[in-house]
């Protein structure tokens, strides 16, 4: 599955940029095939080191509003994680601007979740799970000052109502802008997220939220026993709000608040849920939100119905603003 929003570089280049942030000449260099939006390189370096290359979407790429500059987000996420104790790259270089926005980071040694799934006993996973979600609540406890996109300031609020109304509302026009097929018209799904949206009067302080923490972008090391998460990855999609935006993309299709194990690592590094009323309404406006996306992200990715879960999300969708 080759998005239109990865860039395209050759491999002496991709090396140059390295060369010229590290003083380092590469010795082999791979693009890796993972990943839907981005694209990366896997390079090794002449000291032995490893690293991986992130390159922002081509400058024509159709985007989706909220994905204008995101890579700024993923930059600044990872100092505000580095005194959390939660395990991420480390980020070595940063270029933000100029005509190829890349970071460079140091290559983990793990392979995503789902791909070690099958190697794991039971107890191996539930105890996992249970650290993750103390590593969920590290991130909660990284306070910003204002809620919605750190990389935009459009989409930025003094209110978490105001900020999640208006990324919806850019979802919405994005989702009109590539004609996407929604289950139903934009306007009704606005009228239904703002009846919902008291509900988001409850949350009062912007918490650091990763909003892209499925099974996918978290890897685990193997190569001991008990086997370990190596690192939590992909931190572009975050924003500040709601911490329990998170149990979204825990598990897309399933109920992250519902998993025991999650649960009990959460609260024991000192996470707070509780399923309110007005929380379960919360939780329902975060899943519209990220049905929404992968939607309407389809479009301007280029990828074709076939190739995602499009059916299932929209039924999803169906069921929440019924
Ligand atoms: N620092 C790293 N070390 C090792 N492997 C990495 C690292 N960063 C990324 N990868 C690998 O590359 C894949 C894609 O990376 P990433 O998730 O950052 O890309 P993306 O295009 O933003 O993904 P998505 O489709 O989730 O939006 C990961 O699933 C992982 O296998």
């Amino acid at each position: 599955m080759d998005a239109h929003t990865k860039r395209r570089l050759p491999e002496a280049e991709v090396n140059g940029l390295v060369h010229r942030a590290l003083g380092r000449r590469a010795v082999a260099a791979r693009e890796l095939g993972a990943g839907t939006f981005a694209a990366l390189w896997r390079v090794r370096l002449d000291d032995g080191r490893e690293v991986v290359v992130k390159l922002s979407p081509p400058a024509d790429a159709t985007l989706l509003a909220y994905e204008r500059d995101i890579i700024r987000t993923e930059a600044m996420f990872y100092p505000l994680a580095e005194g959390t104790g939660v395990p991420q790259p480390r980020l070595l270089h940063a270029c933000l601007d100029g005509p190829v926005p890349h970071l460079i980071m140091t290559a983990v040694e793990g392979i995503p979740w789902p791909e070690a799934a099958e190697r794991l006993a039971e107890e191996e996973s539930r105890q996992l799970r249970a650290t993750l979600g103390q590593y969920v609540a590290a991130l909660h406890r990284v306070k910003g000052t204002e809620f919605g996109y750190p990389h935009l300031p459009g989409m930025r609020a003094a209110t978490w109502k105001e900020a999640f109304l208006t990324m919806v509302d850019g979802l919405l026009a994005d989702a009109v802008r590539f004609d996407a097929d929604l289950p139903w018209p934009a306007g009704e799904i606005a009228r239904a997220v703002r009846a919902g949206a008291g509900a988001l009067d409850e949350v009062t302080e912007p918490a650091l939220v990763h909003f892209d923490l499925w099974p996918g972008n978290i890897l685990l090391d193997l190569g001991r026993r008990p086997p370990r998460i190596a690192a939590l990855i992909d931190h572009e999609r975050a924003f500040w709000g709601d911490p329990l935006a998170d149990f979204v993309s825990l598990d897309v299709y399933g109920r992250a608040e519902h998993d025991p194990d999650l649960l009990r690592g959460y609260r024991q590094a000192g996470g707070r849920l509780e399923l309110t009323e007005g929380a379960l309404t919360r939780l329902a406006l975060y899943r519209t939100y990220l049905y929404l996306i992968m939607i309407i992200e389809e479009k301007p990715r280029g990828f074709d119905d076939a190739d995602r879960h499009d059916r299932v999300v929209k039924g999803l969708l169906e069921q929440l603003i019924r």
